[in-house]
């Protein structure tokens, strides 16, 4: 196997100035890709696309919310670099904490726009260059466990929604882009001790990973941006060229895996 695995492959990572995004930029420029950093933290971008090179890596301000700056963004990165053959759509918030009895609809509709609606803009521009450039591409999105399971602590109604309905889009746009020889492929990870994991949880990094490493199935391992960033790299690669519609969960079994009802035996018979 190459070392290389992105040889001569151009990426957009929307989300790439932070967390799972950053990491992802750094492994697939390592890959011999050229990377485009799609983001609204200019100063955090700038300083991943400078920490790896900026030969290699270039930031460009990208609200994934306006569809402009997505097309622009698109056009920039097929002027520069001569193409697109990755989309790694990973930009996102969280979105407060709230019950539903008292659910802010305006903290939904911008969780909605970043989560679901950027995420189908991006996945509309990507695909538009690569069917007109009869690229092969790659369009990865970044779901959540909280798509499939009710994890504590991440249930925001505009996330949960979002996320989930990024499965449902990946699906539909899979079977637009197959004709064309475009995959489209989901990641649903499990808690990573990110900055947007940090807010949420009101907790430091070291907190988060703490009560991850409690909750997780897999154990003597503690979920890291690399593990998703190597999830990413195998779906943008073309190891896995026949893998479509696919989420691949990197969850460590949390998801198959339901234990509620041992820690409550366990407490049981530690009482007895
Ligand atoms: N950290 C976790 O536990 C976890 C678990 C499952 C899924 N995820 C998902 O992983 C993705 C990456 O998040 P992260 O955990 O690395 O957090 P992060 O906060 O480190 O990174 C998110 C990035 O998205 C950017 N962003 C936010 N709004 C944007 C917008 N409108 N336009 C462009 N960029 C925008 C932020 O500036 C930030 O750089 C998110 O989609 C998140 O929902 C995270």
């Amino acid at each position: 196997m190459s070392m290389q695995r992105l040889e001569g492959k151009v990426a957009i990572v929307t989300g790439g100035a932070s967390g799972i995004g950053a990491e992802t930029v750094k492994l697939f420029a390592k890959h011999g890709a050229c990377v485009v950093i799609a983001d609204i933290q200019d100063y955090l971008g700038k300083q991943v696309a400078t920490s790896v090179g900026t030969d290699k890596v270039s930031y460009r301000h990208c609200d994934v919310r306006d569809e402009k700056q997505v097309e622009e963004t698109v056009a920039f990165t097929v002027e520069k670099y001569g193409g697109l053959d990755i989309m790694f759509s990973n930009a996102g918030v969280a979105g407060s904490q709230s019950n539903v009895l008292d659910l802010d609809l305006n903290d939904f509709d911008n969780t909605i726009a970043v989560n679901l609606r950027g995420y189908a803009v991006c996945i509309k521009h990507a695909a538009r260059v690569m069917v007109a450039r009869k690229t092969r591409g790659s369009i990865i999105c970044t779901a959540s466990t909280v798509a499939t399971v009710s994890v504590g602590g991440f249930d925001g109604k505009g996330y949960v929604a979002s996320k989930s309905g990024i499965l449902g889009l990946v699906r539909s746009t899979c079977g637009d882009l197959g004709e064309f020889g475009i995959r489209v492929n989901s990641i649903s990870p499990y808690l990573v001790a990110t900055p947007l994991a940090t807010r949420v949880l009101n907790m430091d990094a070291s907190e988060v990973e703490e009560i991850a490493v409690a909750g997780a199935n897999l154990k003597g391992i503690v979920l890291r941006p690399i593990h998703i960033a190597q999830a990413a790299l195998f779906l943008a690669s073309d190891e896995s060229a026949y893998i479509s519609g696919h989420d691949m969960v990197v969850d460590g079994g949390f998801g198959g895996v339901n234990k509620t009802f041992d820690f409550i035996l366990k407490e049981e018979a530690a009482k007895n």
